[in-house]
């Protein structure tokens, strides 16, 4: 009932920006879309909010037909990377600008502004102008403006993509809390997939115009259904299949590639049955983790992650000779040419 998106498809010129894509949005979720440059997200996105018209299939919007439904008919909430709030107008009128539009009573729109300004926490800015808030701040008044309608679905494409990596990292969690007060049906634009998994319900990853899995973060990780979707959420070793370090740990050397997690892989100072040798190239120190570039003896590199516990009780050198031992390795089935 949230969002439905039924075989839809989009071309520019001779190009599929979205390529018989179906997702269904569960009311009060809140989604991201989420996919390297170019994927197809924002023009999802804007198929969904009626910016663009979809060449062909159908976009459900709390389960009515508004496949060709006008913006304002869709009733949707918008929010876009470069806060396009209006520079003359202060912020409480910013915000009040729909409901002005919709012809509310003064009286009642400066009961919901002030209702907004609460909201995102910006309670005593109202008279200031745009250039007087922060980056961060602005996005907070473009969302409660995109709020002030009560929309039926909100929209959000890379909203805190200008803004430096503190605030970013924020403002997700200020999202987070805040839809779960409105609960209003999200939609969320991102390419990093950090704030895809820490933000989301569920996420959908796109690759050239098409979804490739839907799932929660958990799911999506635990068991991607692709090795795109391996490959993009969360760091991996590609390997391929016959490469020593899978010896007798029954990876099918037949299939070509094998995804290994650098969190699943073990690290020993002494051979044990399975393990291969490598020889410890390099050590980084990420703060509480340390991640250890080695390469097998075949030549392949690979990455490992291990916590400093780990590490300490190691007391791993550089150019030291260690043993490997996958604990989760992944293969997929080969698609047929
Ligand atoms: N109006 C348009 N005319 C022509 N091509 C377009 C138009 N809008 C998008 N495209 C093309 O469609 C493809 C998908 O674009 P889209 O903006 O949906 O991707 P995206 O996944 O949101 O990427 P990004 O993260 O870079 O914004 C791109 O190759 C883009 O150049």
């Amino acid at each position: 009932m949230g969002i439905t998106v039924e075989n839809v498809s989009k071309q520019f010129g001779t190009f599929k920006a979205v390529d018989e894509v179906s997702v269904e949005i569960k009311t009060g979720s809140l989604v991201a879309l989420l996919g390297p440059s170019g994927s197809g997200k924002s023009t999802l996105l804007r198929l969904i909010a009626g910016l663009e018209k979809p060449d062909s299939g159908k976009i459900l919007l709390t389960g009515k037909d508004a496949t060709s439904a006008s913006v304002q008919d869709r009733h949707v909430g918008f929010v876009f990377q470069h806060y396009a709030l209006f520079k003359h107008l202060t912020i409480r009128k910013n915000i009040g600008f729909g409901l002005e539009i919709a012809k509310w009573k003064k009286s009642r729109i400066d009961d919901r502004v002030n209702e907004l300004l609460d909201l995102v926490q910006l309670r005593g800015l109202g008279d200031r102008y745009p250039s007087q808030l922060s980056g961060g701040q602005r996005q907070r008044v473009a969302l409660a403006r995109s709020l002030a309608i009560e929309p039926n679905v909100l929209l959000l494409d890379e909203p805190f993509g200008a803004l430096d990596a503190k605030v970013r990292k924020d403002l997700r969690v200020w999202l987070r809390h805040l839809h779960d007060k409105v609960n209003v049906t999200t939609v969320f634009v991102t390419h990093d997939q950090e704030e895809a998994m820490e933000v989301s319900d569920e996420l959908v990853v796109m690759n050239h115009g098409k979804v490739e899995q839907v799932g929660s973060p958990a799911e999506i990780y635990d068991h991607p259904a692709t090795p795109f979707v391996m490959g993009f959420i969360g760091p991996v070793n590609v390997l391929p299949s016959h490469s020593q370090i899978f010896q007798s740990n029954g990876i099918d050397p037949t299939r070509s590639e094998t995804f290994l997690r650098p969190h699943d892989i073990l690290i020993e100072t002494v051979p044990e049955a399975a393990s291969a040798p490598a020889t410890l190239e390099r050590l980084v120190h990420l703060g509480w983790e340390i991640q250890a570039e080695l390469t097998l003896e075949d030549g392949q590199a690979v990455n490992v992650f291990l916590t400093r516990e780990k590490f300490d009780e190691l007391n791993l050198k550089p150019k030291q000779r260690v043993y490997l031992k996958p604990k989760k390795a992944k293969s997929f089935v080969l698609q047929d040419a």
